[in-house]
C-alpha cells in the first residue's frame, strides 16, 4: 500500500468531461479532454485564443455534442434540461433582447426557477439597481456584462460557469464582480470561469486548468501554474548556437535568433561561458499566451 497516496477526493462531482473530443469539420477543437469539477471548487480555465475553452464549457452544459467521449452534468446527460436546473451560466454574449427592461429580464429568467433570488437584492449586488427600468439595449457595455453575470445567479445555482466574465470592464466593475463571485463561492457555490488574464485567475481561482490546442497541458494550483508560465524570450544577433540549457524553442527572424527559455539567467551565463559571439542581446518576459504555446510545443 502506498502510504503517501493522496486521500481520495470525496466531494460530489458536479461536471465532468471524459475523453472529450470535439471536431468542427476537419479541425479538432478538443482532443481527448478529461476534466472534473467537484462541489465547492473555484476553477480557472486558462488558455490562448482558440484553445477550446468555449467549446469545453458549451459541451459541459449540453450546448455542443461531443464528436467522441462524453460529458456529465450533476451526474446526468447535460443536454437534458432537468440536469441543468442547478446551473447558472454566462456566455460571451449577453443574449438579452434589447427591448427588454433590466428588471423584466431578471423576472423572465426567475420564472423558470422554483426559488429564485430576490430581484432587487440581485440587481443591487451587481450595481444595476439604478438601471432596473432601462431597456437592456440602452445599457453601457459594462452594464450589459454585469447583467449577463447577474442572470447567471438568478436561479440560486450550485454551479456557475462564467466565460470571460469581466472582459472589457473597468477596474471598479471588475472588483465588484469578483466580490460577488467570491461571496457565492464562500457560500458553498462551485465556480468554473475562463479568462485570458492570469490576474483574474489569480484573484479568484484555487485550481487552474490550462488548455492549449484542445488539450489540457496543466491542471494545478495557481502558484504552480504561475511558475510554469515564467518563460523569457532571449533574442540576439548570432550565428549557429551551441547546445544551451533550459531552451524551450529557437526561432530565427530578421537576422536575429529568438530563444524561449525557462531560465534566462542560466542561458546568458552559458552564452558567455561557451564564448558565443553574440550582440544586441534583449531579454523579455513572454506573454502568458506565448508561454503556454511554447510549453505545449516543447
Ligand atoms: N462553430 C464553429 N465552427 C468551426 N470552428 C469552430 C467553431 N467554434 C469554434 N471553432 C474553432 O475551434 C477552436 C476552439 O474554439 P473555442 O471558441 O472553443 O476557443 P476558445 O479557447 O474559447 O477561444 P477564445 O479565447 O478566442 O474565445 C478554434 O480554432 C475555433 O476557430
Amino acid at each position: 500500500m502506498d502510504v503517501h497516496a493522496e486521500p481520495a477526493d470525496t466531494r460530489t462531482v458536479v461536471a465532468q468531461a471524459i475523453g472529450l473530443t470535439r471536431r468542427y469539420g476537419d479541425h479538432t477543437a478538443l482532443d481527448g479532454v478529461d476534466f472534473t469539477v467537484r462541489e465547492g471548487e473555484m476553477i480557472g480555465l486558462l488558455g490562448p485564443n482558440g484553445a477550446g475553452k468555449s467549446t469545453l464549457l458549451n459541451s459541459l452544459v449540453g450546448l455542443r455534442r461531443p464528436s467522441a467521449g462524453r460529458c456529465e452534468l450533476f451526474g446526468g446527460d447535460p443536454s437534458v434540461p432537468a440536469n441543468r436546473r442547478a446551473l447558472g451560466m454566462t456566455l460571451q454574449e449577453t443574449g438579452v433582447p434589447g427591448t427588454l427592461k433590466v428588471a423584466e429580464a431578471v423576472d423572465l429568467i426567475a420564472a423558470h426557477y422554483p426559488e429564485p433570488e430576490d430581484r432587487d437584492t440581485l440587481l443591487a449586488r451587481f450595481g444595476l439597481d439604478e438601471v432596473a427600468r432601462r431597456q437592456a439595449g440602452g445599457l453601457s457595455g459594462g452594464q450589459k456584462r454585469r447583467l449577463a453575470l447577474a442572470l447567471a445567479f438568478v436561479g440560486r445555482p450550485r454551479l456557475v460557469i462564467l466565460d470571460e466574465p469581466t472582459t472589457g470592464l473597468d477596474v471598479e466593475s471588475r472588483r465588484m464582480l469578483w466580490d460577488s463571485i467570491r461571496e457565492f463561492h464562500a457560500g458553498g457555490g462551485t465556480v468554473l470561469l475562463t479568462s485570458h488574464y492570469l490576474e483574474e485567475i489569480e484573484a479568484l481561482a484555487e485550481r487552474v486548468v490550462v488548455l492549449v490546442g484542445g488539450r489540457v497541458i496543466a491542471d494545478d494550483t495557481v502558484d504552480a501554474v504561475r511558475g510554469l508560465a515564467r518563460v523569457h524570450r532571449v533574442s540576439m544577433v548570432a550565428g549557429e548556437l551551441p547546445e544551451l540549457p533550459g531552451v524551450l524553442s529557437v526561432e530565427r527572424a530578421d537576422q536575429r535568433v529568438h530563444v524561449m527559455t525557462s531560465d534566462a539567467d542560466e542561458l546568458i551565463r552559458a552564452l558567455v561561458r561557451l564564448d558565443v559571439d553574440f550582440s544586441g542581446l534583449e531579454v523579455q518576459q513572454a506573454t502568458l499566451e506565448e508561454a503556454f504555446l511554447t510549453i505545449s510545443g516543447s
